[in-house]
């Protein structure tokens, strides 16, 4: 790997992004970037009525997201360090495609592209897939009141699309290295073997 890695973990909801991620930065003694989830004002009420909450979801996840990755810009990746994230900047993308409708998503999509064109991007992105069966058994046991009544057909398209995503980044300017996890099969939460055989795969990059 050339640069210093800026590693992201992705994949829909539930796939065991933080996690990972947490594992790895415990592991790797690298700085950790962390979505933020209970501070979120919007989110017990998108998920009761995502229609009337989308743009506000959407637009508070961005803002958070645009201010974390310009800190993480000025003390790790402008600087050669390495970092560990438990999102990609896409995935706003990704949720607000499927989310925002008629001028609300084009207006979104604008507003994405000025605050996140010139932002770093993870240069390896380890993707968890799961299957739906597999997300709401660990959404469950996770047990977050508000993704109590998770719409199952809203799941199943995100896990659609963040397999279409994960191709478009592999193809997009910052060409990232895709480790993709089967995330059905391989527990790296029970299993020391499953997760020591995901984290040599990322230190023999990092060499
Ligand atoms: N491989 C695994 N095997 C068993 N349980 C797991 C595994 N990965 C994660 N979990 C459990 O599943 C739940 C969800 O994991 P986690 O919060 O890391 O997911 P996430 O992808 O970060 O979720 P979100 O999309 O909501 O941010 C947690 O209770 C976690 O302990
Ligand atoms: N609509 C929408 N847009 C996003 O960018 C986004 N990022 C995360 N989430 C949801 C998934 C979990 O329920 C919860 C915590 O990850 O928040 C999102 N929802």
């Amino acid at each position: 790997m050339k640069h210093a890695p800026f590693i992201a973990v992705e994949g829909p909801i539930g796939a065991g992004k933080t996690t990972l991620a947490t594992m790895l930065a415990e592991e790797l003694q690298l700085p950790i970037v962390k979505e933020i989830v209970e501070e979120n004002p919007f989110i017990d009420k998108f998920y009761q009525s995502m229609d009337d909450w989308s743009f506000q979801l959407e637009m508070f996840f961005l803002c958070n997201r645009y201010k974390q990755l310009k800190e993480t810009a000025n003390e790790f990746t402008e600087k050669g360090k390495p970092v560990v994230s438990d999102y990609h900047i896409y995935k706003n993308l990704i949720f607000s495609e499927r989310t925002l409708k008629g001028i609300e998503r084009d207006k979104y999509r604008q507003i994405y592209h000025v605050l996140t064109d010139d932002l770093p991007k993870p240069n390896l992105i380890i993707y968890i897939k799961a299957d739906l069966n597999t997300l709401l058994k660990r959404i469950a046991k996770r047990g977050r009141a508000f993704e109590e009544g998770i719409d199952q057909g809203y799941l199943q398209q995100l896990i659609e699309d963040y397999d279409a995503a994960m191709a478009e980044l592999a193809d997009s300017p910052s060409k990232p290295h895709i480790i993709t996890i089967d995330g059905n099969a391989v527990d790296f939460v029970e299993n020391q073997e499953h997760y020591e055989e995901i984290s040599s795969q990322i230190k023999e990059l990092m060499i």
